[in-house]
């Protein structure tokens, strides 16, 4: 997979080539390119942003500098290819999720544009739409001063699920979410740690017992934490055991 990702703070995408992200780029299972939208601006001020239409606060990254950063770095899609998927992170998007980070997992190729200031002017989103497929969406209903703390987040979810980057492919067909539940509590050594020991079904080595009492474990954390998931599932996710909780 090949990720670009246009930005004014390059520096904030360093995170991208460390740990697991670092070890599959080395790898070459993704390639990650970083642009400064700077780059294509024309004045001695490398001005990226201008005043809001209709008055308000803040500012509004302008169409010029963004129409002519994806020209660029999208390129021309040569003709019976699939041009790439645009994800611009912005609090007014459809919210991330893990069947989006699989959906975005078969692209071929991934453009991000971080937006700051107030946003992109939405002329840049809508000629975009013109010749590419643009996800607007959203890491989360709280406010953050750019889209780059997004696109780190969508990356890693994403590059984790390509076919190599995993140590243990097993870990992703085990994800939270991936059955539509949060994951239940986890423990490791020692037995017993401040007085509070691991649960006795967990150290039995019955693995019936144990899948039973995870699953419990799950359901009731989904249903306390997240109980717009527990309606989500389809009936059938459920069996009798589950309803019987
Ligand atoms: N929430 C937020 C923001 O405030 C700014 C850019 C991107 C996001 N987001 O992806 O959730």
């Amino acid at each position: 997979m090949r990720i670009d990702v246009v930005t004014i703070f390059p520096g904030y995408l360093a995170p991208l080539r460390e740990a697991l992200l670092g070890r599959a780029i080395d790898a070459g299972l993704i390639s990650v390119a970083v642009h400064d939208l700077r780059t294509w601006t024309h004045d001695v001020h490398q001005a990226v942003d201008d005043a809001p239409y209709g008055g308000g606060p803040g500012m509004v990254m302008r169409p010029q500098v963004w129409g002519e950063a994806l020209d660029a770095v999208v390129g021309d899609v040569p003709s019976g290819e699939a041009p790439p998927r645009l994800i611009v992170p912005t609090p007014a998007g459809r919210p991330f999720t893990q069947a989006m980070a699989h959906e975005y997992a078969a692209e071929s190729r991934l453009v991000f544009a971080c937006g700051r200031y107030e946003g992109i002017d939405q002329r840049v989103i809508d000629d975009a739409a013109t010749w590419m497929p643009v996800d607007e969406v959203s890491i989360g209903d709280y406010v953050l001063v750019g889209g780059e703390v997004a696109v780190l987040a969508i990356v890693e979810a994403v590059a984790r699920l390509l076919p190599g980057v995993l140590g243990n492919p097993a870990s992703a067909e085990q994800d939270s979410f991936s059955d539509g539940l949060l994951e239940g509590p986890a423990y490791t050594r020692p037995e017993t740690w401040r007085g509070r020991a691991v649960p006795d079904v967990l150290r039995s080595g019955n693995h019936g017992a144990i899948a039973r009492w995870r699953r419990d474990r799950a359901l009731e954390r989904t249903a306390a934490r997240r109980p717009d998931l527990l309606a989500a599932l389809p009936p059938t996710a459920l069996d009798r055991a589950d309803r019987a909780l």
